[in-house]
């Protein structure tokens, strides 16, 4: 696969910590392919900006030209912009990209970087342009007037700017309730508010954070991850760079670039909507050891669960997505868990959680849209395991936060049994999403057949869930011995 491309369009940081010198960094370590449009000359280091220069507009032009010649961009990044001149010649290579608008204002030294002229015009060209803009408490202020002290400001400012066009917000939260322990920043769009909180990092050093973090971004976008699990990945990296900041100088040092994936403590954060935190339960779900997911089955009838526990079968979910009368679902629901106990096997009934604690299933396995309206403590308490499904890093760190028996990770590869929202991960990223889980219970679901059982396994998950290679073998004894001799 060709790397994507992403362009850079910012100042250039003497220093090396910010700017376009960590935008490359940043972009080559995520995996896409970094090109750079100079908007100004800075002359910097870890103490001060000593003197700023803009690009000239034919200079600025320029390099645009070059590169929608040659190398377009899947992705545009703004950073530090000189004039509205600039905006204004950018605006026109602006066609089929995303653009990342981060607002740079000052410098960590407290440079003025842009004027308010600058502000403006980004606020009234670009942003209207945008897919994304990530300003900081202080860039807020300075793009809307509103004055931040506290998140619901914030979080009135950032609904500002969406009239504006811009299609979500990441208001960075560092520099709000500086005495807490925690940082929030907030992922704002018209739809929602979603809060990534995570330990505050106390190293004096971090020069560069505000572009390395939007770089990620940018990146992660164009290698076609979703926002939310974008920004996830932006905050680990930054949380790695930041732990291992130094001095280079004798001022603030620079934010230290890692290779992606960086390590799974990074991924600190726990994203969670408004209102949506006092459903959680205070004690972990019952454990399902790693050693006993295995292969997993799952089929829609009683029939079925039966025919696979006397194949030797022994982790099965029940999941019924055909319309069945009330006593009909029961009576499913009900004869699959005494067949469980019967077989000292461990089922999960997808869905029907009400059921589920009703008859004292094993466990049960919801989806993240089935979690907002599930008891989950009332599951926890009964005892019944829970199984939790996800589909990249966001709804991975949702899931782990209410500490389930297993993760489930989809879908891995294409598949005709439901329609997904959401894009096959493929191997590369669930090996990335295993280790993060590090011992955790997984499970691989989605598209997964004889032949890919090896490779799957090869990436660290546990188990493997399948519906189509036992449901639709020819040979369904056959199918069930190989797959199950495919973990020996
Ligand atoms: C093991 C396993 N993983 C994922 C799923 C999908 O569950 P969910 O997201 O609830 O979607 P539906 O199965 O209800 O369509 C699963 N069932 N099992
Ligand atoms: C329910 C579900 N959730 C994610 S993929 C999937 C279906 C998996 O079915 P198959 O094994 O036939 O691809
Ligand atoms: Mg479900």
């Amino acid at each position: 696969m060709t790397r994507p491309i992403v362009w850079t369009v910012a100042g250039s940081d003497s220093g090396g910590g910010a700017g376009i010198q960590a935008d490359l960094h940043a972009m080559h370590n995520l995996g896409v392919h970094g090109c750079s449009v100079v908007s100004a000359l800075t002359a910097q280091n870890s103490v001060a900006v000593t003197a700023a220069e803009a690009t000239s507009a034919a200079m600025f032009e320029a390099q645009l030209q070059a590169l929608a010649a040659d190398m377009p961009a899947r992705v545009i990044k703004t950073g530090m912009l000189a004039s509205e001149e600039q905006i204004k010649i950018l605006l026109n290579y602006i066609n089929d990209v995303w653009l990342v608008v981060d607002p740079v204002a000052v410098s960590t030294s407290g440079y003025r970087l842009a004027d308010n002229a600058v502000l403006q015009a980004i606020h009234k060209h670009l942003l209207p342009r945008a897919q994304l803009v990530t300003p900081n408490i202080n860039e807020l202020q300075l793009l809307t007037g509103v004055s931040v002290d506290n998140e619901e400001q914030a979080i009135t400012a950032a609904r500002q700017l969406l009239q504006t066009g811009v299609q979500a917000v990441v208001v960075k939260g560092g520099h709000l309730n500086t005495d807490l322990p925690q940082v929030t920043d907030l992922l704002v769009s018209a739809d929602r508010v979603v809060r990534f909180q995570q330990p505050r990092i106390a190293n004096a050093h971090g020069h560069g954070t505000g572009c390395t973090l939007a770089s990620v971004l940018a990146s992660a976008l164009a290698l076609n991850y979703p926002l939310e699990d974008a920004l996830v990945m932006a905050n680990a990296y930054v949380a790695a760079g930041l732990h291992d900041a130094e001095a280079v100088g004798q001022g603030t040092g620079p934010v230290r670039h890692h290779l992606w994936p960086v390590a799974a403590p990074h991924f600190a954060a726990y994203p969670w909507s408004l209102n949506e935190k006092s459903s959680l339960p205070d004690q972990p779900f019952a454990l399902m050891p790693p050693e006993q997911m295995g292969l997993y089955a799952v089929v829609d009838s009683v029939d079925w669960i039966q025919q696979l526990l006397e194949q030797g079968v022994r982790t099965l979910q029940l999941r019924i997505k055909t319309p069945l009368s009330a006593q009909k679902l029961e009576q499913q629901i009900a004869q699959t868990v005494a067949l469980g106990r019967q077989y000292q096997a461990r089922i999960f009934i997808n869905d029907y959680w009400q059921l589920a604690l009703k008859y004292q299933a094993y466990g049960v396995h919801l989806g993240q849209e089935d979690l907002a309206d599930a008891d989950l403590p009332a599951i926890q308490q009964a005892g019944l395991r829970l199984g939790i499904s996800t589909h990249g890093y966001f709804e991975i760190l949702r899931a782990k936060a209410l500490r389930p028996s297993y993760i489930a990770l989809g879908h891995v590869f294409p598949t005709t049994t439901k329609q997904m929202p959401s894009q096959p991960q493929g191997l590369g990223r669930l090996a990335d999403y295993a280790a993060l889980l590090g011992d955790y219970t997984t499970v691989a679901i989605g598209g997964i057949d004889l032949l890919r059982v090896k490779p799957v396994l090869a990436t660290g998950v546990d188990g493997v869930a399948v519906v189509r290679a036992i449901t639709e073998a020819a040979d369904i004894t056959q199918a069930v011995e190989e797959l199950t001799d495919a973990f020996g």
